[in-house]
């Protein structure tokens, strides 16, 4: 069963008093039956069409069938390996299901040309492709698909019979699919991507892979009816203390999992709080894998351990509803649309411009560091420099913010010494890993340090990093491509279309005023080697 308990005497009180308000005003009621007069008369249209995320444990308990014959015909061609394209609330969840299911799913939510080539190289004739997006014309998603329709027909695999598509009726990729013979799930128009988690969106994809989708539903509907209720309600024990902690100023929250049997739960709770909340210049700061630095700003919510300063318990189908119930909470209290993300469009705008243009103008480095090219305004010279700058431009409210353009699965291709046990195999890795980087830095200022890969934190983070506080400083890796892949149909290949994504990212950044910087990996696993050694230099 859910349960949502606070641990620490400031978040209780600030819970408590916000509670009381939302109580007093028919609040939890009011939500669970899906009211979308709750944040005002501007949200309302909008509202009004993306509450349906409260009917799925219902709702999508009639998809089972078809799930179930999608498995069956899976199986029988002996399509075992499953990848899912999609971005966003189109893959988050089903990334956190089927890592919690222990079952394998290849998440390509990426445009980085090796990390792509790595999964088209893996078992062809035996690949399902889960093509899955709300709009049906995400850029990465389109992509994507359209290399693997070619990479199939060359092999004399037909597409049709190995693509399942998801997306929402009428979208441009229903067409494609219903023209090119695919296998078509239908998703609900009234759930917004990030709150798609119970929908087909997190089911289709997980069902394949062979996780139990009936029990996911089974624990959402188990805790749905508490929803309702003033008391004894996780979802407004949980909104009340995100909501109200963050109007004590305490807005940066720390998801602490490590010891929890849900496997990934904080970067699917990134994306649904960062994106729900950061804009207007308000919101909430998730921070993923970071230990709390006493800091002050801070809320440490802890999933089924005493880590933190709130504790959640529950099975992941009832924290996926939960979650929702409180991230829409917690809008109201910080008065803004949870169900809207108005500044993700203007990177994909400027990525779009930036891909019609003959040459990508990716300017002249400031500096160069062995195999690490610096764009973007410094005054330091070197790389240890350069941290210290960066980590000294945080203001006091605010947080640095790594963002890696490259390949996720690189670092396991670092060379491990012979007769190696797994704790060495593990450093090995980890010193291969771009994402080391946030805990060297973080070591280094008592400020929160954010690590996200691109281009999937453009559907995440992005939109806190443009929409929310202004107190971000920005430090972007891109990298250089040694094979590139081509889009079939397209005038851009992946890597064209990446290195596009991390400029419109960063222009938009800069057209802020943010300090943003671009550190361009010349050789990225030396490259990577580099910036971990630098930041290791005081
Ligand atoms: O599912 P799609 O339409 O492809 O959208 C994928 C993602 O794209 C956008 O960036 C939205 O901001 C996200 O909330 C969404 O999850």
């Amino acid at each position: 069963m859910m349960e949502v308990s606070y641990r620490e005497e400031g978040v209780a009180s600030a819970a408590s008093s916000v509670a009381g308000r939302l109580v007093a005003d028919g609040v939890p009621a009011r939500l669970a039956a899906g009211d979308p007069t709750l944040w005002g008369e501007d949200a309302e249209r909008e509202a009004a069409v993306r509450l349906g995320w409260l009917t799925l444990p219902r709702y999508s308990r009639e998809l089972l069938p078809v799930l179930g014959g999608l498995v069956e015909r899976a199986r029988a061609a002996g399509l075992t390996n499953v990848v899912l394209a999609g971005m966003g609330g189109s893959s988050l969840a089903a990334e956190v299901i089927c890592a919690t299911a222990d079952v394998p799913l290849t998440v390509l939510d990426t445009t980085d040309p090796g990390q792509v080539r790595r999964a088209l190289g893996e078992q062809l004739d035996a690949t399902v492709l889960v093509v899955a997006g709300k709009s049906g014309s995400t850029v990465e998603t389109d992509s994507l698909l359209r290399i693997y329709e070619r990479l199939f027909t060359d092999a004399g695999l037909a597409p049709a019979g190995r693509v399942v598509v998801v997306t929402d009726p009428g979208s441009p990729l229903e067409k494609r699919a219903v023209e090119a013979g695919y296998d078509l799930v239908l998703a609900q128009p009234d759930v917004g991507g990030r709150f798609s988690a119970l929908s087909a969106f997190g089911l289709v994809p997980s069902a394949l892979a062979g996780a139990d989708v009936a029990r996911l539903l089974d624990e959402a509907g188990e805790v749905l009816p508490l929803l309702s209720r003033d008391t004894g309600n996780p979802g407004l024990d949980l909104g009340a203390a995100l909501g109200g902690a963050a109007l004590a100023g305490r807005d940066k929250l720390l998801l602490e999992d490590q010891l929890s049997a849900i496997t990934g739960l904080p970067d699917w709770i990134e994306q649904l709080v960062a994106e729900s909340t950061g804009k207007q210049g308000r919101g909430i700061l998730p921070v993923v894998g970071a230990d709390p630095n006493e800091s002050g700003d801070e809320l440490v919510v802890a999933i089924e351990t005493d880590l933190g300063d709130v504790r959640v318990d529950g099975p992941l189908g009832a924290q996926f509803l939960v979650w929702e119930y409180a991230t829409a909470l917690a809008g109201l209290l910080l008065e803004i649309n949870p169900f809207d993300q108005p500044n993700v469009a203007e990177s994909k705008e400027n990525t779009a411009a930036l891909l019609a243009l003959p040459d990508l103008p990716a300017g002249a480095p400031a500096f160069v560091d062995g195999p690490v090219e610096v764009y973007g305004g410094a005054t330091a010279r070197d790389l240890p420099g350069l941290f210290a700058e960066l980590l000294n431009a945080i203001p006091a409210d605010g947080y640095l913010s790594i963002m890696a353009f490259l390949d996720r699965m690189a670092a396991f291709d670092a060379p491990v010494p012979e007769g190696a046990d797994f704790e060495q195999m593990t450093d090995a890795w980890m010193m291969a890993d771009p994402a080391t980087l946030r805990a060297l830095l973080a070591l280094r200022t008592n400020r929160p340090v954010t690590f996200g890969w691109g281009p999937r934190l453009l559907h995440s983070t992005g939109q806190y990093h443009k929409g929310g506080p202004q107190n971000g400083v920005f430090l972007q890796i891109t990298g250089a491509v040694a094979e590139d892949v081509p889009v079939p149909g397209r005038p851009y290949t992946l890597g064209r279309l990446q290195l596009a994504q991390a400029l419109g990212d960063l222009g938009a950044l800069e057209t802020r005023g943010r300090p943003a910087v671009r550190l361009h990996l010349t050789d990225r696993a030396a490259g990577v080697a580099r910036l971990l050694a630098a930041a290791q230099e005081a």
